[in-house]
């Protein structure tokens, strides 16, 4: 049976739960809010990769509504939950296709290895699968096995890969794409890029060049550009943002590989720094694993709200 949305974030999240969780259980099994607990409590917030800004505003939120009061775990939990569903609420926004765009342009964009390619074979078949019609582009010329890669979800998803030999001109490839989505009626074209030039002006260029040359055909093209990025890469994921939003307009983001990582507060203290919206997240290799982005779900499958923690393992208390 397939496992529902929040099950399966849950069990997406549940290294970044244990971490989160199971520290604030070590520090608060009943416990006056003083000084010494504040302390421990900013810095398993920090070790958990919310970021210093964050774990600031929640230590001197408990400081001012709570300080001196015996606390649990359960409570502490509960309103750590609720501060980071607020921080998530604003960018907890879908990617919705424009359907006046036929087709509308997606540019994804991001180092090399964070899930690009298979995030874009997985957008192609969620959207397949509600009869929008997806072009692929494989626009990271550079690199033969990502146009292999992006190649075979084309053909797990039924949906046209436009590619080129290698070191082929990605901007030719984007342009011929576009005016074969914009002929063919197509909804949505999703354009894989190189993650790594030698430098960075050289990426900017390369960036650049696409979107310039696209324009030429349609001028309000790219109609988004997601920045992909992988939370197993921890604070790095912060000036990854900073790097590509200075390369290209970054319009959102989609953090990957959830599953695999304890370090999904990242994703709070990139919410709070930057603010564009976290349209996904990734928590697997499997076309249903990439889900949209949920505040609530988020923070609570961060903390580990609703569970109960026994030396460290996690144990569900009823179903959700
Ligand atoms: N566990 C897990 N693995 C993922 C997730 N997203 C992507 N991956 C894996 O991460 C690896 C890199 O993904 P790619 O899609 O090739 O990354 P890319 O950014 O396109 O990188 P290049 O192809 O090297 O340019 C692959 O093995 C993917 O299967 C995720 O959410 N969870």
């Amino acid at each position: 049976m397939a496992l529902g949305f929040f099950s399966r974030l849950k069990e997406g999240l549940s290294r970044s739960t244990q971490k989160l969780g199971g520290n604030l259980s070590a520090v608060f099994t009943r416990r006056r809010l003083d000084d010494a607990a504040l302390d421990e409590l900013e810095e398993v917030l920090i070790a958990a990769d919310l970021g210093p800004a964050v774990a600031g505003r929640v230590i001197e939120s408990f400081r001012s509504s709570r300080f001196g009061a015996e606390v649990t775990d359960a409570e502490v939990r509960d309103a750590l939950s609720a501060e980071i569903a607020r921080v998530l609420e604003p960018v907890a926004v879908p990617f919705t296709p424009d359907p006046a765009r036929r087709p509308h342009v997606v540019l994804v964009v991001g180092v090399n290895g964070t899930g690009k390619t298979t995030t874009i074979g997985k957008m192609a078949l969620q959207f397949g699968r509600q009869g929008l019609r997806t072009i692929l582009v494989a626009g990271d010329t550079f690199r033969a096995a990502a146009v292999e890669q992006l190649q075979i979800w084309g053909e797990r998803v039924g949906a046209p890969v436009i590619a080129g030999p290698p070191n082929a001109d990605a901007a030719g490839l984007a342009f011929e794409a576009l005016k074969k989505g914009r002929a063919e009626g197509a909804d949505l074209l999703l354009i894989d890029t190189a993650g790594r030039l030698h430098n960075k002006g050289a990426l900017m260029e390369e960036l650049a060049k696409i979107i310039r040359v696209m324009r030429k055909f349609d001028e309000t093209a790219p109609h988004s550009v997601l920045l992909v990025l992988d939370a197993t890469t921890g604070q790095n994921a912060i000036e990854q943002v900073r790097v590509f939003k200075e390369l290209v307009a970054v319009t959102g983001l989609v953090v990957t590989k959830l599953d695999g990582s304890a370090r999904g507060g990242i994703v709070v203290a990139l919410a709070d720094q930057f603010k564009l919206p976290v349209h996904a997240v990734g928590v697997g290799e499997q076309a249903e694993d990439l889900r949209p982005f949920s505040a609530a779900d988020y923070a609570r499958g961060l903390v580990g709200e609703g569970l109960k923690l026994h030396s460290g393992a996690v144990v569900e208390q009823g179903e959700d």
